[in-house]
């Protein structure tokens, strides 16, 4: 039994401010730890969340495995982009560490691989895979990741992101890697959730659609005249 067991069927909340918006106000390890724990009482199995300061305060909220990021820097490669960041989040507190497997270039010129071995050399933390390909998912379980998911298909090239998931992506990893698959990105109702396990999804990650008051209002008032 591990902390992955422990989110088999389940959906994993995901807390975090805005990336794209320095000022949102949401941006506070308390607040996104009262957010959590609203998660975590409406059923959530899991927490996804961003930083040191956001996990630590999420795990002393919480009683549910946290799955920890650490966001930083503007090069493609932004999620946990170094061995250094995972295990600074790791020593925060993240039971699970997500980590770009991409096949993009890393800002420190090192491979996803290299994270892990240092992960499992100083920590206890599993590994997430957040992938954006087939190809990425395998590569990610040869180099030792305890769990691939769907978070970066459709933002590793430029433009407009697709409106929904990737539910295909989802089911091929599923039907190939001997690990769990997590679907997350972009999944916002019930009906995608149902067909993300019905594909085969380990967990499900739901984020701006639960916990991001800003993103949630900037897409209402699109329907709304004063603001068209
Ligand atoms: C691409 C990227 O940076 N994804 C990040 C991953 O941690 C978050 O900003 C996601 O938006 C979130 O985890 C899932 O949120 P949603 O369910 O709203 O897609």
């Amino acid at each position: 039994m591990n902390v992955l067991d422990d989110l088999a069927g389940g959906l994993i909340v995901s807390c975090q401010p805005l990336p794209d918006d320095p000022d949102d106000p949401m941006r506070d390890p308390y607040v996104q730890a009262r957010v959590a724990a609203a998660a975590v009482r409406g059923g959530a199995a899991g927490i996804r969340a961003n930083g040191p300061a956001d996990v630590t305060a999420i795990r002393a909220a919480v009683p549910v495995p946290v799955i920890g990021l650490y966001k930083a820097g503007s090069a493609d490669v932004f999620i946990t982009p170094t061995a250094a960041h995972a295990l600074e989040v790791a020593a925060a507190g993240a039971q699970v560490v997500a980590v770009d497997a991409t096949d993009r270039p890393r800002p420190d010129g090192r491979t996803f691989a290299d994270t892990v071995r240092a992960l499992r050399a100083h920590s206890d933390a599993l590994v997430l895979a957040d992938v954006s390909t087939v190809a990425e998912g395998l590569a990610a379980v040869d180099a030792g990741a305890d769990a691939v998911a769907t978070t970066l298909s459709g933002y590793t090239s430029p433009g407009r992101h697709p409106d929904g998931p990737d539910l295909d992506l989802l089911a091929r990893l599923v039907g190939l890697l001997p690990v769990p698959v997590l679907a997350e990105g972009r999944y916002r109702d019930a009906g995608q959730i149902s067909r993300a396990f019905a594909a085969g999804a380990h967990a499900v990650v739901v984020g701006n659609a639960v916990t991001s008051p800003l993103w949630i209002t900037r897409r209402l008032v699109t329907a709304v005249p004063r603001h068209r």
